[in-house]
């Protein structure tokens, strides 16, 4: 069954209403964002997520020093790079990783071979920050890649409308969802529910 990514959350009751309806992963953007939240808000709002659930904290173009501290306060299971980071940079530390690439043309795809990292998250550009625009990108260009299936999460203006035919025609490992669970720049427990039913 296809895994969710709730991400961008900023307060308890959202973590715990994503937890409760059976979200796979939570993110917490540590980047330029009206998403953004501090190392010590996202540490307690780790305690509201239970062993099993990933903790994924979202970084672009961090320091070695701010990831770091991040994993170890938190702590994040994953590191998700969201930037401009170099395979070398994402390489040189032993944290689970994710990387981000935004998608506007197959060889945007490609890109993803150059990065040795466990998973990767294809996202349409962003728009005010470097994420979480809300967009989709052309899922057509997802076909006959090599890229392992296992290795792939989908992200880019999902919905609890529009996840089931992203899952049909992507196949992917994961599906990420912001903007689609928002009412008013706000996370709403009714659309993260409605987005992990439609998922699941
Ligand atoms: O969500 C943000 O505000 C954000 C800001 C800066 C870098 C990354 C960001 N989000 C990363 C994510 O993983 C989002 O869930 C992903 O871009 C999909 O967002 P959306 O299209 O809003 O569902």
């Amino acid at each position: 069954m296809t895994k969710v990514k709730i991400c961008g959350l900023k307060e308890k009751e959202h973590v715990k209403a994503a937890v409760e309806a059976g979200a796979d992963a939570i993110g917490f953007v540590f980047a330029a964002s009206k998403r953004e939240v501090s190392i010590e808000q996202a540490r307690e709002l780790a305690k509201e997520v239970p062993p099993g659930v990933l903790k994924i904290g979202v970084f672009v173009n961090p320091t070695m020093q701010e990831i770091e501290t991040a994993v170890r306060e938190v702590p994040l299971d994953f590191v998700q790079y969201h930037g401009n980071e170099t395979p070398e940079f994402i390489q040189s530390n032993s944290f689970p990783s994710i990387k981000a690439l935004s998608v506007r043309s197959e060889e945007d795809i490609d890109v993803a071979k150059q990065f040795n990292t466990d998973f990767y998250l294809f996202d349409a550009p962003g728009t005010d920050y470097q994420g979480g625009s809300g967009l989709t990108f052309n899922w057509q260009l997802m076909q006959g890649h090599s890229i392992p299936q296992e290795k792939i999460i989908l992200a880019g203006g999902l919905n609890p409308t529009n996840v089931e035919d992203a899952i049909k025609r992507v196949n992917p490992y994961m599906v990420d969802v912001s903007s689609g669970v928002e009412v008013e720049g706000r996370k709403d427990s009714e659309l993260i529910r409605a987005f992990i039913r439609a998922v699941k």
